[in-house]
């Protein structure tokens, strides 16, 4: 076992019930550290891929191990001390303050018993700490309910940082969110990598970003992992605009020379 490896996929497969459709197999690993960006065209089996590695959905070949353990073989609070998984979208019927809702993510790591009791969370300056980088402070007693979609995806943001595991799992995690808090959101993602060594998978569709701040990029298309490196070799393989079916252009950020896509 290698412990540099904080996800290992080995040979993982997952077809649908009813439909001979699905994914895989695939392999790959993720070092600590690194943030890998996920990318490929819509339909491409990218959501598909973060449910089964945060065991949400069941694969059906292969193994799928997490700091050397099969997520499989884990119960629910140690899948949550490992994995954090901010999903494309939450709808929630409960009536929790934004602050509650942060906390949670903390408390998903508890036994029940402490969770109903709602004992075991965050020490109050981390909280307040995380409230602030989100920019939430202000909206903390606000009902979840009631809040815009970009305010309620910051939530969310919030609560996975809160759980502070070691691996991030974080679909689309930037759609609905204005440039300033996008760019502010990425920004805090790369300052966690940097000061508390979490790894980072996180399915992007925006190929002018991804790579400004991506470590390594994935591409899926048709339910495969068809290419994986750096930003620099992927955004310029001549497979991209093909399996987008898009005049893409390839360029340079002005600023710092990393590697971006954008259309004509
Ligand atoms: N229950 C299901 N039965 C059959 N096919 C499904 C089922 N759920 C999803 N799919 C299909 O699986 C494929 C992969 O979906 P997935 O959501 O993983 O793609 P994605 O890469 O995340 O796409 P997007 O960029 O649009 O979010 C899609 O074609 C989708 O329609």
């Amino acid at each position: 076992m290698n412990h540099a490896q904080v996800l290992e996929l080995d040979q993982v497969g997952f077809h649908w019930s009813g439909s001979h459709r699905g994914l895989g197999p695939i392999s790959a690993s993720i070092r600590e550290g690194t943030l890998v960006g996920l990318i490929g065209p819509n339909g491409a089996g990218k959501s598909t891929l973060l449910r089964l590695i945060g065991a949400f959905w069941t694969k059906d070949a292969g193994a799928i191990r997490i700091l050397g353990q099969d997520v499989t073989a884990l119960s629910a609070s140690e899948r949550a001390q490992r994995i954090a998984f901010v999903p494309q979208s939450l709808e929630t019927q409960f009536d929790l303050t934004v602050r509650e809702v942060v906390e949670l993510g903390r408390l998903s790591q508890r036994s029940w018993r402490d969770r109903w009791a709602f004992k075991g969370g965050l020490a109050a300056n981390k909280l307040e700490e995380i409230l602030a980088a989100t920019e939430l402070y202000d909206l903390k007693d606000r009902p979840f309910n009631t809040l815009s979609g970009g305010e309620a995806r910051r939530v969310l943001l919030a609560s996975a940082l809160a759980q502070e595991a070691p691996l991030l799992l974080l679909d689309e995690p930037t759609a609905h969110l204005d440039p300033g808090h996008a760019v502010k959101f990425l920004n805090l993602v790369r300052e966690m990598i940097q000061k508390q060594h979490i790894t980072v998978l996180m399915a992007y569709h925006d190929l002018a970003t991804v790579g400004l701040y991506a470590d390594v990029l994935w591409v899926m298309n048709h339910g495969q992992l068809i290419l994986e490196g750096s930003p620099d070799a992927v955004l310029t393989d001549p497979r991209i605009p093909e399996i987008y079916d898009a005049n893409l252009i390839s360029m340079l950020h002005p600023r710092n020379d990393r590697p971006m896509l954008i259309f004509p």
